[in-house]
Formats: structure tokens, C-alpha cells, sequence
């Protein structure tokens, strides 16, 4: 099923229009299974989408103690680091959502370097895997295709320059690892070097995926991506929802787009 891309006017428009687009979602998928699972992304994108979340006036129709909220990627840094997209989500507002309902149990940060794994990354990544496995084997909400992971009703994405999508970035031999659901990156192109990633099988369990990008520096990257670049040379191009792909994105982004 091929992708398909929506234009907003601009960066504002955009998060105010995804975040309408996820109440709605989650509340449709709330209406048949009562448990949600959704990816957030980081980057100024996924900042902004929060921040239109906790502000939408429609954000008290979810059910929001049956939300689990997940990150597509994280940076390996100390957990109360400015640089973590856990900590930007807080301060973006995240925060208060408890105050809907958001059980602080239910938001599944990834690891961090003050954790008890410290310097092995490795056994880092092993433990998100092992979360998102936990979680998927006490619910009735499991992942498809034996990959081990809750179903995921949708998986937003912000997409760098390069095309990158989470910490999978071109060129890098974590495009290809499918054995697992979260691997490391110890050599990211962008600092800070050592990230956690889902894997794009991982990714790609989504019932949805939606890509979120705003800013001309990534028309390039949006054309590419979407007329069907390599996965290693685009990671983006990469990421398919089982039933819907969307692309959301913003006039300047879509710039290069025929
Ligand atoms: O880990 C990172 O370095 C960022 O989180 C990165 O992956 C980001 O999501 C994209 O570059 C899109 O960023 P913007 O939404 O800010 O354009």
C-alpha cells in the first residue's frame, strides 16, 4: 500500500492538525480495544505535537489510563538530561497529562546512562526489548508477525536532513538488524553519539505510521523518501504502517515534492 501525503500550512498547523488526528485515532481504537499503544517521536516536531496535545481541547475525550505512550528512539545520555526526548516531552507538557488521566506507569521511557546498565548500551536496549515484550505478554493487545512488541496503533516519526527516521540512520548496519526490537547506536552522524533505536521491523509492527516534518532543510529528504529512495540511503523511506502510512507534513517540507 502506497503512502500518502498530507499537506499543512505550516509547523503550527501541523501539530495542532496531528494532534487532532491522534485524539481521534486513539479514541476509534479505544472504542473497540480499550488499551492504546502509541510511539512518540522527539524533535522539535514531536515537542510540538505535545505541547498542541495537552492544549486540544478534545484531549479529555481519550481514556488517557489506558494510553501507553512509547519513544521511537532516545538518546543515551543521564535521564534528567535537556538532551533526552523524554525530558523535552515533559517539558513540553507532557507532564500534566497526568492531570487527563496518563498513568506515569504507563509512559515508557527508554533507558539512561544513571540507570543500572550504565556504559553497556547493549544490555540497555536489551531492557527496552524486554518492556516492550512484558507488556505485550500481559495484554490482549500483542504486536503481529511473532515480533514482540504491544500492537502499536500508531508510530509517529519525525525525519532528520538526512532522512533518518528514530536513531536509523543512512549507511548504518542498525537498518538492517530484524532479530530484535531495539538495538544501539554508538556512532550516530548526529550528536550526541550513543542512542537507543526501535528497529525498523519494530517500526513497521504499526498499525499506523506517520511521519511528521515541517522545514524546507527537509524538502529534500521528503522527495527522496517518499519517490522511493534505498532504505540505506533513506531510512524514511523504509517505514510502512500495516494498514496507513502517512506522510504529514508542512508546505515547505512538501517544497520538493512533484
Ligand atoms: O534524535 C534526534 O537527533 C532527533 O530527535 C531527530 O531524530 C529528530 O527527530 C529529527 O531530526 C527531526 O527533527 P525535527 O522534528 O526537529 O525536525
Amino acid at each position: 500500500m502506497s503512502a500518502q501525503v498530507i499537506v499543512h500550512r505550516d509547523k503550527t498547523t501541523l501539530a495542532a492538525a496531528v494532534a487532532a488526528r491522534l485524539v481521534t485515532t486513539i479514541t476509534d481504537v479505544q472504542a473497540e480495544h480499550g488499551e492504546a499503544h502509541v510511539v512518540l517521536t522527539g524533535g522539535s516536531m514531536g515537542n510540538a505535537l505535545v505541547e498542541a496535545l495537552v492544549d486540544s481541547p478534545a484531549a479529555p475525550a481519550v481514556a488517557w489510563e489506558l494510553v501507553h505512550l512509547w519513544w521511537g528512539d532516545e538518546r543515551y545520555v543521564e535521564r534528567e538530561s535537556a538532551d533526552r526526548n523524554a525530558t523535552q516531552a515533559r517539558e513540553a507538557g507532557l507532564g500534566r497529562m497526568a492531570a487527563l488521566g496518563l498513568d506515569p506507569a504507563n509512559v515508557h521511557e527508554l533507558p539512561a546512562t544513571d540507570d543500572a546498565e550504565g556504559d553497556d548500551i547493549a544490555a540497555a536496549a536489551e531492557r527496552y526489548a524486554a518492556e516492550l515484550a512484558r507488556v505485550a505478554a500481559g495484554s490482549a493487545r500483542r504486536g503481529p508477525h511473532g515480533v514482540d512488541v504491544p500492537a502499536f496503533d500508531v508510530v509517529m516519526l519525525g525525519v532528520g536532513p538526512d532522512a533518518h527516521v528514530a536513531s536509523l540512520f543512512p549507511g548504518k548496519a542498525t537498518l538492517d538488524v530484524t532479530d530484535r526490537t531495539v538495538v544501539p547506536e554508538t556512532d550516530s552522524p548526529k550528536p550526541p553519539p550513543a542512542r537507543l533505536s526501535l528497529t525498523m521491523p519494530a517500526l513497521c509492527t504499526a498499525d499506523e505510521v506517520w511521519l511528521l516534518v515541517a522545514g524546507e532543510d527537509k524538502a529534500e529528504a521528503v522527495a527522496a523518501a517518499t519517490g522511493g529512495a534505498d532504505v540505506h540511503e533513506a531510512p524514511a523511506a523504509g517505514v510502512r504502517g500495516r494498514r496507513r502510512t502517512l506522510w504529514l507534513v508542512d508546505e515547505a517540507a512538501a517544497g520538493d515534492l512533484p
